[in-house]
């Protein structure tokens, strides 16, 4: 992963002279790339942890650095605002980085850290979008980054039960490699999965984009070991159980601040025999939202199901080496673009895919045939890399997302683009706002917003202010303030209105009982 954008150096997308002169046109940039430092020209601030404290960590675990380039790439995460920071000369970072490599490691390192003063952040993958990473200390004299990546193992499957065990380390394509030799999937699949851990998609509730067919991570998981400074807990066995209030549910989105989960169970499937992609053409997003809910409260559909509105439809964002192209490629124009797959034997397969079209069509749907949805999943993963190629023309892009009933949708889909508009707007640029739902329910489902615009002079301050438009705008409409990004430090001045005053005292009494000194993670989820 780089240090200052997203994904592989290989990976990286140019904007071709088109898109560049419709970005200069539209949102009057200028084109020029805007100045960044070179890694080496970063100066970060120098660690505090001392001779002493190294050695007594090294004692402990063999891997631990105060290298610069080891802070540097664990000194946040992915969000716009991470990487508009990363632009910056003076940043900061974690104090030093200690890689364990077994639970009684991490148990000691905790317990050294809680006698020591010193804060922990625990690192999966490095995709937090909500500042889960930001090396916040709190009042402790020093931050340590603990880095996952050595629990990479799948410890155990039950191949008669559908489950397996897997390290937290774990990132998104090993765990399907490593399933897959046994003729399993996970089906978790969210737009991070190339980074992403297993632990990482625990503690922050993440959802994938097969979760109308898989469900999201909190659905998958059956088990969990999770090590605090005051022991270790193993949660989980039995597939349900009626033992008290489910303890598991209390570490699923805990963001690192109850302790460090290092392993996980999760419920596993045999690979599908096929998968049929089909593309959807919809009248307006409104006839779309309506069939999509039709077929979410029916049950038996699609694995994949998501409906762009009329404005992400007209860019292409669904293909992300097209954008400007024209809706799907000049195809058609107007309207809105839904993507679905369906999964099982060839029989169970179309069968789900006639029962969904039977609803789609009565919703005004017609059939685009399976290359839209095939050019979806083949580009799924490549969006983010667009993300650096506008910020270094400086041409502010990011997203957000949130969840409500199918009854507010329409409302909240107005309020959080209505917000977003007019912040942006205040700072003196247009902004283009895109909308699609990207995860479905009986009851309601998740809109996902992206926002681009060009960016100030101060282009943190720009987005801070825009950001906190659109999260108020979401709580002002009952909606939640995330549905899968998590927390972190950037939701957190929302979550009293999310769970209110008694719900921050549980939060905060099940923190002191597992985190007595308060060293993890400071500064995130619990205000
Ligand atoms: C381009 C992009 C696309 C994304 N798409 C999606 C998406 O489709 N769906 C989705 O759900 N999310 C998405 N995300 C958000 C992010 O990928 C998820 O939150 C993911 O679950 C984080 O996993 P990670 O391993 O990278 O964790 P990290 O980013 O390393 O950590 C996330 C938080 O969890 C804590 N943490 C990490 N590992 C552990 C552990 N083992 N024990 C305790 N605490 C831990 C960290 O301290 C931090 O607070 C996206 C992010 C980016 C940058």
């Amino acid at each position: 992963m780089k240090w200052d954008a997203w994904g592989a150096e290989a990976a990286a997308t140019h904007l071709s002279a088109d898109i560049k002169n419709l970005l200069v046109g539209v949102l009057g940039i200028s084109g020029d790339p805007i100045d960044a430092p070179t890694a080496d020209q970063v100066r970060l601030s120098p660690t505090r942890l001392t001779d002493t404290d190294l050695d007594a960590l090294r004692a402990i675990v063999d891997a631990v650095s105060t290298a610069d380039g080891d802070r540097l790439i664990r000194s946040g995460g992915k969000s716009t605002l991470d990487l508009l920071r990363r632009k910056q000369i003076e940043q900061a970072a974690p104090d030093g980085v200690a890689i364990p490599a077994s639970d009684d490691e991490v148990h000691a390192l905790l317990q050294w850290c809680a006698l020591s003063e010193v804060a922990v952040v625990p690192f999966g993958g490095g995709t937090s979008v909500v500042g889960g990473l930001d090396p916040d200390s709190g009042e402790h004299r020093a931050t340590l980054s603990v880095d996952l990546r050595r629990f990479d193992e799948l410890i155990a499957i039950d191949t008669v039960s559908g489950q397996a065990t897997l390290g937290a380390g774990v990132t998104g394509p090993a765990a399907e490699q490593l399933l897959a030799e046994h003729g399993f999937t996970l089906g978790h699949f969210p737009q991070s999965f190339q980074f992403a851990t297993i632990g990482g998609f625990a503690a922050t509730r993440s959802s994938g984009q097969a979760s109308a067919g898989y469900g999201r991570f909190d659905d998958m998981v059956t088990g969990l070991r999770v090590v605090t400074p005051v022991g270790t807990l193993d949660l989980g066995g039995a597939p349900k159980t009626a033992a008290g209030p489910d303890l598991r549910q209390l570490f699923l989105g805990s963001e690192g601040t109850f302790g460090i989960i290092t392993q996980v169970t999760v419920r596993v499937r045999r690979i599908p025999q096929v998968t049929i992609g089909e593309a959807w053409h919809f009248p307006d997003f409104a006839s779309g939202a309506d069939a999509l809910r039709a077929v979410a409260q029916q049950g038996g559909g699609p694995t994949v199901m998501r409906l762009s509105d009329e404005a992400e439809t007209g860019v292409n964002l669904a293909r992300p080496a097209e954008i400007g192209a024209g809706d799907q490629g000049g195809a058609r124009s107007g309207g809105c673009l839904a993507i679905t797959t369906f999964e099982g034997t060839d029989d169970v397969a179309a069968a789900r895919r006639d029962l969904t079209a039977a609803l789609f069509s009565a919703a005004g749907a017609t059939s685009m045939g399976a290359e839209p949805a095939h050019a979806w999943a083949h580009g799924r993963f490549n969006a983010p890399y667009l993300r650096d190629a506008l910020l270094a023309i400086g041409v502010g892009c990011e997203t957000l997302e949130t969840a409500t009933t199918w009854a507010e949708l329409a409302d909240t889909k107005a309020a959080v683009a209505t917000a977003l508009t007019t912040a942006i707007e205040e700072s003196g640029s247009p902004a283009l706002v895109l909308c699609h739902i990207s995860h479905t329910y009986p009851t309601g489902a998740s809109l996902y917003f992206t926002v681009v615009y060009r960016a100030t002079d101060d282009p943190i301050g720009q987005w801070l202010h825009a950001k906190s438009a659109a999260s108020q705008a979401m709580i002002d409409s009952g909606a939640t303030i995330t549905h899968h990004h998590a927390v972190g430090a950037d939701h957190r001045p929302w979550l009293a209105d999310e769970v209110g005053d008694v719900g921050l005292r549980v939060l905060r009494a099940v923190k002191s009982a597992l985190d007595p000194t308060g060293i993890l993670n400071p500064g995130k989820l619990i205000p």
